[in-house]
C-alpha cells in the first residue's frame, strides 16, 4: 500500500508567498571583489616570499643577518639611541632636530599601535614569533612598524643631516632592505609593508607640520637650554 506520504499531491512544495521568499543576496561590489584577489595574491606572494622565516627555509641560513636587520629598524635602540644623543648634545640646533626625532618616533609607536590596534590583521602563520621585544599590538602585522619607521626616519634623516651622496644612498637602502626583510622573515605580508612605507612617509609631513622649536615651545627649550 502506498503510504499517503508518496502522493504527488502531497509531496508537491509549498509554493511561498511574495512576503516570505528569501531575500536575494546581494551580489559583493566590484571594489569588495578586487580587494579579496589583492588579499588572496598577497599572502601566496608573501608565503613564497618568506624564504627567512625558519632555520630550515630555503635561504635559513640568511635569518640572522636579517634579524640584525630587525633590530636596526626596532623602536627601542632607535628611542634609546635619540635619548641618548639629546642627553649628550651641547648644541641647540642639535638638541632640537634630536627632541623632533624623539617626538617622530612616539608619534609613530602610537599611529602604528592605533591602526594595528583597528585592523587587527594576523601576522603570517608562517612567522615564528621570536622578535625582540614586542608590546601587545604587535601581534598584528597591518601596517609593518618597521617599514613605518623606517621610511618616517629616512625621511628626517635626509632632511636634517649633512650627509655626503653616499651617505644619502645608504640610508635610502636600508630603509628599503629593513621592509623587504619583513616579508622575508615572514612577518609580514606584502601589503603590509607597502602600506607602513606610505603611511611612514607621511608621518613625516606630520612631524614637518608640528616641528618643536625655541619659538613654539618655548617652556620646553627654555628648561632645557638653562
Ligand atoms: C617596544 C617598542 C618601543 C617598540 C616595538 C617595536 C616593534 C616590535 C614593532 C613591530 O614592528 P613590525 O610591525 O614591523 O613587526
Amino acid at each position: 500500500m502506498p503510504s499517503p506520504r508518496s502522493s504527488p499531491s502531497r509531496r508537491a512544495a509549498p509554493v511561498p508567498s511574495p512576503s516570505r521568499r528569501a531575500a536575494p543576496v546581494p551580489s559583493p561590489s566590484c571594489a569588495a571583489v578586487a580587494l579579496r584577489s589583492l588579499l588572496a595574491a598577497d599572502l601566496r606572494v608573501s608565503r613564497r616570499l618568506g624564504v627567512c622565516a625558519g632555520e630550515r627555509s630555503a635561504w635559513g641560513s640568511a635569518r640572522p643577518l636579517l634579524r640584525l636587520l630587525e633590530v636596526s629598524g626596532h623602536g627601542v635602540p632607535w628611542l634609546a639611541g635619540t635619548l641618548y644623543g639629546l642627553g649628550r648634545s651641547e648644541s641647540p640646533a642639535g638638541r632640537e632636530v634630536l627632541l623632533n626625532l624623539l617626538f617622530a618616533l612616539v608619534l609613530d609607536l602610537v599611529l602604528v599601535a592605533v591602526v594595528k590596534g583597528l585592523v587587527r590583521r594576523r601576522r603570517p602563520t608562517h612567522n615564528k614569533m621570536d622578535m625582540f621585544v614586542t608590546i601587545s599590538v604587535d601581534k598584528y602585522s597591518f601596517p609593518s612598524g618597521h617599514a613605518t619607521r623606517a621610511a618616517m626616519v629616512c625621511r628626517f634623516v635626509l632632511h636634517h643631516l649633512v650627509l655626503a651622496i653616499p651617505l644619502r644612498v645608504l640610508v635610502v637602502l636600508w630603509a628599503i632592505i629593513v621592509g623587504i626583510s619583513r616579508v622575508m622573515l615572514g612577518r609580514h605580508n606584502v601589503t603590509d609593508v607597502a602600506f607602513g612605507f606610505i603611511m611612514g612617509y607621511m608621518q613625516y609631513n606630520v612631524v614637518k607640520y608640528f616641528w618643536l622649536s625655541p619659538l613654539n615651545a618655548p617652556a620646553l627649550f627654555g628648561a632645557w637650554n638653562q
